[in-house]
């Protein structure tokens, strides 16, 4: 697929979901990489820095995708030829692929283990993370029933009813204002990640705080399900993490809006839930504390501290 088609089906939401982008994006630039024509190293890795940036570009929130580009681009940090550069640009997608297809199979395997039988889950809009994990504890044959949130405006719970139905989970649809309604009912909430910053503040699909809060004024537990690259190393620096502001014709159709002139449709796809709200990460190196969230960075991401001198 060409590069600018990936980036379009990530920006139009075609391809969405924080791992799934990172994944596509890794892969397109190895598809790219292999379409270059040239055979200077200089041009190659200009180009490939374009294409790099061109992807990053789609959606600033979620930081798999810079995480998974950075990942792969680590292989142009010094290669002798086009060839080489090319062969070296397609091993790391490719290991990038793998070890985020296992990561999900490691935080199922780790995040089941904190649902018990007879337990009623909560989950928001279409983490393939935080899916994994109730469908291993349902596979597992733990007796569950989830209430899973429509998520306006792009309605990503159909995707995750699907899912349960398929699995045969019995599940409640509701829609996302209905979550504080239906609160007292759930014995735990299980939601992904989009960012995780180094305090354990976690950005993930708006409406993610809301339940959060909810949840905490319920007594009741919220556990993120995430990939070590969704954390965000340049929190570190006190970069906050940019929340997407989308398309307001996603929430309220062109013609209407045209009437109303007085009327700004605001669109956030993201929000941000402080670490106090959250109970527990699951990664696929093991489940933290959000406090422990710079550990995550220094450990697997790479970042020390004498790296931010
Ligand atoms: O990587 P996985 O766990 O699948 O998804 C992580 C998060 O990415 C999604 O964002 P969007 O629907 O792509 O805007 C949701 O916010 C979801 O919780």
């Amino acid at each position: 697929m060409v590069l600018s088609e990936t980036a379009e089906r990530i920006k139009s939401m075609e391809i969405r979901g924080a791992g799934r982008i990172a994944r596509a994006a890794a892969l397109a630039l190895a598809d790219y990489a292999g379409t270059l024509d040239t055979s200077d190293p200089d041009v190659f890795r200009r180009e490939m820095r374009n294409a790099a940036d061109t992807l990053t570009g789609t959606r600033p929130t979620a930081v798999s995708l810079p995480n998974a580009v950075r990942y792969v681009m680590r292989a142009l940090d010094s290669f002798e030829s086009v060839e080489a550069g090319r062969s070296a640009v397609v091993r790391q997608a490719a290991a990038f692929v793998e070890e985020s297809e296992h990561a999900i199979g490691r935080i199922a395997a780790i995040g089941a283990r904190h649902i018990s039988d007879g337990d009623v889950l909560m989950t928001h809009c279409n983490s393939e993370a935080a899916l994994s994990c109730i469908l291993e504890a349902h596979r597992q044959g733990k007796e569950l029933e989830v209430y899973a949130t429509e998520v306006r405006p792009r309605g990503q719970g159909l995707v995750t009813i699907r899912a349960l139905n398929d699995a045969g989970i019995k599940t409640n649809y509701i829609i996302d204002s209905a979550v504080r309604y239906f609160i007292n009912d759930v014995d735990l909430v299980f939601v992904g990640a989009d960012a995780i910053a180094v305090n354990g503040a976690v950005v993930n699909k708006i409406g993610t705080a809301q339940i959060a809060h909810a949840a905490h004024e319920a007594r009741t537990n919220v556990i993120v399900a995430a990939e070590t690259y969704k954390f965000a190393p340049r929190t570190i620096l006190g970069e906050l993490i940019e929340i997407e502001e989308r398309d307001p014709y996603e929430v309220l159709p062109r013609e209407e809006a045209e009437r109303l002139p007085f009327v700004r449709v605001r669109n956030p796809a993201f929000d941000v839930t402080p670490a106090e709200y959250i109970d527990l990460i699951v990664t696929e190196q093991g489940a933290i504390p959000p406090g422990l969230a710079f550990t995550v960075i220094r450990d697997y991401l790479g970042w020390k501290i004498e790296e931010l001198r």
